[in-house]
């Protein structure tokens, strides 16, 4: 990746893929969308210092449509591929003159962004230290189970032991690149071999799309031919009866064959609340290994090779600032690492003590919790009870719909302290019957504790985000 405009066209493919059956139907765009509103924009600068990528369109219709609609989509796809918190700005070609744009324009500069991070997560590249050496060890296992010559694990028979492998762990600590380092060895290795990854949210929304166009005997046959299937993220099917049935038969499946199933979760798997019981007992037959924080001298390490793949030279001081400074989050770290990168290449800077403390300052602002608004709280609601935030503030009497109209009125009470009349006008409502039903899931939620726990789900995520 050499230059704006390569980043701008991995932006490009990250909208494209938002396009796809697997996506979160909150973050899916429509493909005649992504062609007449995103695909026509142009990249024209990134000013590193305040982080705004700017893109031209031809006119204003084009820059208020894609900036009304299509902008959060923008600013995700950018912080995706450039690694930290960017801001995505629209001008219209005109509104500078040419000469300001060509003096501005920063296109050709190189910074290495996202060809490399596709390839980084190798085994390579994934720092061992004492919090995570058993899960290193596992993954490195389970990707040279085929290599006959090669078992790293002596007399252990890899194919009974490491069936179903887990990685569990917070976020941002390195299972999803463990995952794709299985992937990125295996396909190295045995490029005949069928290998699916996915995220516990990807295998829902596929199914839910095979189950409206009638197309489950694919989606059957997809998964359950794979040779390896990892899927990540899959404390999400808890909860959710009709995804939870069809991962327990495609697991089954699998497993009886004798293929090779790795998972990885927030939390340990005997954790996960309201998974089934026959779930849960599949996945404790094979091994389950942890990712934690890692420790500082593994931070130095894991910074060094971040900024080494990008081709930075950072010096010993700017390294253990960021040390000190980043303990949780090894993504944090990475952040920190590309955004300097980002602002020698675009402002010929050199690293620096201060540049390093300017970053990891907006680095730590960024990953603050949102503020829990309405909206959130609505969008949240709907997600649990699988049903629209417009279906929430309607007048539908579908028992779903009506019962995520109630909680999102006990949550909205609860988390924001809203009074019955501001919830009324938020939902377009008259406010004497929030009352009522307030009190209604008050009383329900002492008598249902898998309601209880739904609710106490929306809470922790809305709070955590
Ligand atoms: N030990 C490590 N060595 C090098 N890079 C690491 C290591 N651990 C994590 N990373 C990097 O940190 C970033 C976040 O890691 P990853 O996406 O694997 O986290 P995760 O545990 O899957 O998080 P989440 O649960 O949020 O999906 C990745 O870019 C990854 O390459």
């Amino acid at each position: 990746m050499d230059s704006f405009n390569d980043v701008f066209e991995e932006v490009l493919k990250y909208c494209f893929r938002l396009t796809g059956s697997d996506v979160n139907p909150q973050e899916r765009i429509s493909e005649g969308g992504y062609r007449m509103w995103i695909q026509p924009l142009k990249p024209y600068k990134f000013d590193a210092e305040n982080g705004v990528a700017f893109l031209l369109a031809k006119n204003d219709f084009i820059k208020s449509t894609a900036t009304n609609t299509f902008g959060k989509t923008l600013t995700k796809a950018f912080e995706e591929v450039m690694g930290f918190p960017v801001k995505v700005e629209i001008m219209i070609s005109g509104d500078d003159s040419e000469e300001e744009k060509e003096e501005l324009s920063l296109g050709e500069q190189p910074a290495d962004f996202s060809d490399e991070a596709k390839d980084s997560l190798t085994f390579e590249n994934f720092v061992k230290g004492s919090s995570n050496d058993l899960a290193y060890a596992f993954c490195k296992a389970v990707a040279e189970k085929y290599d006959k010559d090669k078992h790293s694990t002596g007399d252990i028979d890899p194919n009974k032991v490491f069936n179903p492998l887990i990685i569990y762990g917070d976020s941002g600590l390195g299972k999803t690149h463990l995952m794709k380092a299985i992937e990125h060895e295996v396909n190295k290795n045995h490029p005949e071999m069928k290998i699916i990854y996915t995220t516990g949210e990807a295998f829902i929304n596929e199914l839910v799309r095979a189950l409206e166009l009638k197309e489950t005997v694919d989606f059957h046959e997809k998964y359950r031919n794979a040779d390896i299937l990892l899927v990540d993220d899959i404390q999400i099917i808890a909860g959710k009866e009709r995804m939870q049935d069809e991962f327990f038969h495609t697991f089954n499946d699998l497993y009886n064959a004798g293929k090779q199933i790795v998972l990885t979760s927030d939390v340990l798997p005997s954790n996960i609340t309201k998974l089934q019981d026959r779930i849960a007992t599949r996945l404790s037959l094979g091994v389950q290994a942890d990712v934690q924080p890692p420790d500082f001298e593994t931070r130095m390490a894991i910074i060094n090779r971040k900024a080494e793949l990008l081709g930075l030279k950072l010096s010993d001081n700017v390294v253990r600032l960021i040390a000190e400074k980043l303990k949780t989050n090894i993504r944090q770290l990475e952040g920190t690492v590309k955004k300097i990168k980002a602002l020698t290449v675009y402002t010929n800077e050199s690293p620096s003590v201060s540049m390093a403390q300017r970053v990891i300052k907006e680095i730590i602002i960024s990953n603050q919790p949102s503020e829990i608004t309405v909206d959130r709280i609505i969008g949240e609601v709907a997600n649990a009870f699988d049903v629209t935030p417009e279906d929430i503030k309607s007048n539908h009497r579908h028992s779903n719909i009506s019962i995520a109209r109630k909680i999102a009125i006990y949550v909205l009470k609860e988390v924001k302290g809203m009074t019955y009349t501001q919830i009324g006008d938020a939902l377009n409502k008259n406010h004497s019957t929030m009352t009522i039903h307030y009190r209604d899931v008050a009383k329900l939620l002492k008598s249902n504790k898998e309601m209880k726990e739904t609710v106490d789900d929306i809470i922790k995520n809305l709070k955590e985000k």
